[in-house]
């Protein structure tokens, strides 16, 4: 099933007027409940934008109603076996923090108290309905991401290593490296150990909140129930993510604002993958961000809430609108909701010297991630039949005959259906246990039910692999064919992959922010989104003082964007009507901050009253669809930047270097037109075109390996060619004194050029 999104509209904090509420609960014909988020158009309060979800928690509503319709149904699941994920979502000073950790009265308690009450009221239960036989271990990790950074929130701040824990893929999940696991058997001991984690997490006075979160707090609890036969270990993870911020507004610091810079990158990261997976894109962009790739929403598989929290004036207009619009788009995430199996006991032998969620257990990622499978392909043989998807599952019904459960206890995501009352060992033979449970590893990631094992013949593996190539050929055609973003070149991805490698190779030490800007804004220049791409490529500045290159990309992208937005302001003196397949314009998004660009360019959201706005790319409030020539300005390979410490980087030098000068005195022209160069130049960027290496390893100056990258930029650009010396200045290892020797070392027919 999809994501469940809720949304909480705060009530009115002191300093707030009742007069400037703009955002109201509704409810759907025939409901009684609202499920309805209205707001005003920022531009016509005559229109007004609609947003359905789930459930709609207006001002007044309690902490005790939140919980009790949506996080209190889940716990029973938990024990079946399912995680669960709970996210807050906003802006800062919303009410994230209030709804997720809540205040110290018993009224004022948060989802998370509470949940963790419910589990142990629950456990009591369990151990008391089998006298004795069942046994139930919490556990729990507390971490926060601050500045890309993880920290372990129960460790005092003084032990911790400027560069934050490790995270690491291991066997395509990601796990955060050297956490402490507190076991914890009570409530109250709960209570002492998340206070005093609390003290731990970075919170800061900004204008918009005096006691702001500066990071997300991820609380993982580990819950281990041990009867006679199995051991089942299921995870309730409760995010509290720090809120987006206008800087315009937050009047932050300079600490602030780096710490700001972190959260919008972050969340905008989140937006991206949320749209990536919306559209079914084959790359979603998890690992642009530790927080991303933390939690890869949408990968794990379980229950996911993510309760959206609104503020109700309109200081908050343009923040609400584009929360509403990520929180449209997250509930739109399919989660495949698979049970964690149990280990059976008869197979824990071989495990007795390895205490269960103890120290010496490796590490979990906070979600299980199953990186090779997206869950949002649907299953093609299931399709055909007009079945649902493997995830047949529902939450919130709590109908006396439990809907049917999926269990995993097959090949991956292959998903045959059991109903909740089969036992894990009446599975059929020949069905394998493809998710291994936590505790129990086996190498050859077959079953960990040994005694369940199904005598293996040849027949029945050439039919398991037949199955398995099938299973991987339908994926795969579904991928290319569900692919909305443009496919990489395989060189492209190539590239793209060993730049995510060098940032790896230096989140250690904490360099890689510049790298990662500029990855995200090679990825999205690549996709065609401009304004992102600028927008990163201006978070990546700071850290290349000085690049050329760099600051060429950037007024390349800027006179497009502008150019567009020209474009785009002639057609719209009337309203426009924007067929579903093409963008609709303006997102009204402040998640990376002020920029000129998006200021000047808002546009009137021409949707009518009872419709959500559309805004499908990060780029629609400069244009339409990206231009066939998108490529052009990418021509400078990445790996022409190079790392300079963080000082320098936060106070970028002057620099003198500018863009080479030529000889070619050609009139200014549009850049893609076709112009009169000098018959030296024409030559050269014939020859460079040409894609000969020969031809271009003979250049003066050029060596096989700059005629190599030359020849591999010019691959990336597929069809496009080098139109001007500019451009070729700006390919990888090119640069204007090379140009200049490339050009004068020509000659034809034994003589030389005039100029
Ligand atoms: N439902 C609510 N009832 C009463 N007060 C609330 C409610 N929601 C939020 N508040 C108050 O609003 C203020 C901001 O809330 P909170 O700190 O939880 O915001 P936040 O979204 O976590 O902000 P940030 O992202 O900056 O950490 C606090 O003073 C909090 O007590």
């Amino acid at each position: 099933m999809s994501v469940r999104v809720v949304a909480r509209i705060r009530p009115l904090l002191k300093n707030e007027l009742d007069k400037d509420t703009i955002v109201t609960a509704e409810t759907v014909d025939g409901e009684t409940v609202p499920a309805v988020v209205r707001i005003p158009s920022p531009k016509n309060e005559a229109e007004s934008f609609s947003f359905q979800f789930s459930s709609v928690y207006e001002q007044d509503a309690t902490q005790q109603q939140l919980f009790d319709a949506e996080i209190s149904p889940t716990v029973k699941h938990l024990f079946n076996g399912f995680d669960l994920s709970i996210f807050a979502h906003g802006c800062t000073g919303t009410g994230k923090t209030h709804t997720m950790r809540g205040g110290k009265s018993l009224a004022d308690r948060g989802v998370i108290p509470r949940l963790l009450s419910a589990i142990y009221r629950r456990c009591k239960k369990i151990e008391k309905d089998s006298a004795g036989a069942a046994h139930v271990e919490v556990a729990l990790e507390y971490f926060e991401i601050y500045c890309d950074r993880v920290y372990d929130l129960f460790e005092p701040p003084e032990k911790r290593t400027p560069s934050g824990l490790p995270i690491r893929d291991n066997h395509g999940k990601t796990v955060v490296v050297g956490l402490t696991e507190k076991p914890c058997t009570t409530l109250k001991e709960f209570e002492q150990l998340y206070d005093q984690a609390n003290l731990n997490r970075s919170t800061s006075a900004t204008k918009l909140n005096a006691h702001s979160s500066r990071s997300h707090a991820v609380l993982c609890v580990k819950i281990t129930q041990t009867t006679e036969d199995a051991v089942r270990v299921s995870r309730a993870s409760c995010i509290d993510l720090a809120g987006s911020e206008d800087n315009r507004r937050t009047e932050n610091n300079k600490e602030r604002l780096v710490e700001s810079s972190a959260i919008n990158k972050s969340l905008f990261v989140l937006a991206q993958c949320v749209e990536a997976m919306n559209k079914k894109a084959s790359r979603i962009p998890y690992r642009e961000s530790k927080m991303t790739r933390i939690l890869s929403l949408g990968q794990s598989k379980g229950l996911t809430v993510m309760i959206l929290n609104l503020a109700p004036t309109r200081a908050y207009h343009l923040d609400t609108i584009s929360s509403l619009n990520f929180a449209s788009r997250t509930k739109k995430i399919e989660v495949a909701e698979v049970e964690n199996d149990p280990v059976y006991r008869t197979m824990v032998k071989p495990l007795a010297t390895t205490s269960l969620g103890g120290a010496t257990m490796a590490r979990q990622p906070l979600r299980p991630l199953t990186a090779a499978h997206n869950a949002n392909i649907p299953e093609p043989e299931k399709q055909k039949k007009g079945e649902k998807p493997v995830k047949a599952f529902s939450v919130y019904s709590d109908a006396r005959k439990s809907a049917p459960r999926v269990s995993n206890l097959t090949s991956q995501n292959q998903g045959i259906r059991r109903t909740e009352g089969a036992k894990r060992g009446a599975e059929p033979s020949g069905t394998f246990a493809s998710r291994p449970a936590k505790t129990f590893r086996t190498a050859d990631g077959t079953s960990r039910i040994r005694n369940a094992e199904p005598a293996l013949t040849k027949a029945s593996i050439e039919a398991l692999i037949a199955q398995k190539v099938d299973e991987k050929l339908a994926e795969k055609a579904l991928q290319d064919a569900g692919t909305a973003a443009p496919a990489l070149s395989a060189e492209l991805q190539k590239r793209l992959d060993d730049l995510e490698h060098r940032i790896d190779a230096k989140e250690e030490d904490g360099k890689s922010q510049g790298l990662q800007f500029l990855l995200m804004a090679k990825q999205h220049h690549i996709r065609g989104e401009d304004a992102s791409a600028l927008r990163m490529y201006q978070l990546a500045q700071p850290f290349f003082p000085g690049n050329a290159k760099l600051e060429a990309k950037m007024s390349t992208l800027e006179d497009r964007i502008r150019a567009k937005k020209e474009e785009t302001t002639k057609h719209m003196s009337a309203p426009i009507d924007f067929p579903s397949s093409q963008p609709a314009p303006a997102p009204i998004t402040n998640l990376m901050g002020p920029l000129k660009a998006e200021k000047k360019t808002q546009k009137p959201n021409l949707v009518s009253t009872t419709h959500e706005p559309r805004y499908d790319d990060d780029d629609e409030e400069f244009a339409p669809p990206p231009l066939p020539s998108d490529h052009e300005a990418s021509y400078a390979s990445d790996d022409s930047f190079h790392y300079k410490p963080t000082k320098a980087a936060r106070k970028p030098k002057k620099t003198t270097k500018k863009l080479p000068i030529f000889r070619d005195h050609v009139p200014p022209r549009p850049s893609n037109s076709s112009v009169e160069h000098t018959p030296r130049t024409s030559h050269l960027l014939k020859i460079i075109n040409s894609r000969d290496v020969n031809q271009i390893k003979a250049l003066k100056g050029v060596g096989a390996k700059k005629a190599d990258s030359i020849v591999n930029c010019l691959v990336e650009m597929e069809d496009a060619e080098v139109l001007d010396l500019e451009s070729l200045a700006m390919l990888k290892g090119v640069g204007g004194k090379t140009v200049d020797n490339m050009r004068m070392g020509l000659s034809v027919s034994g003589g030389s050029y005039d100029f």
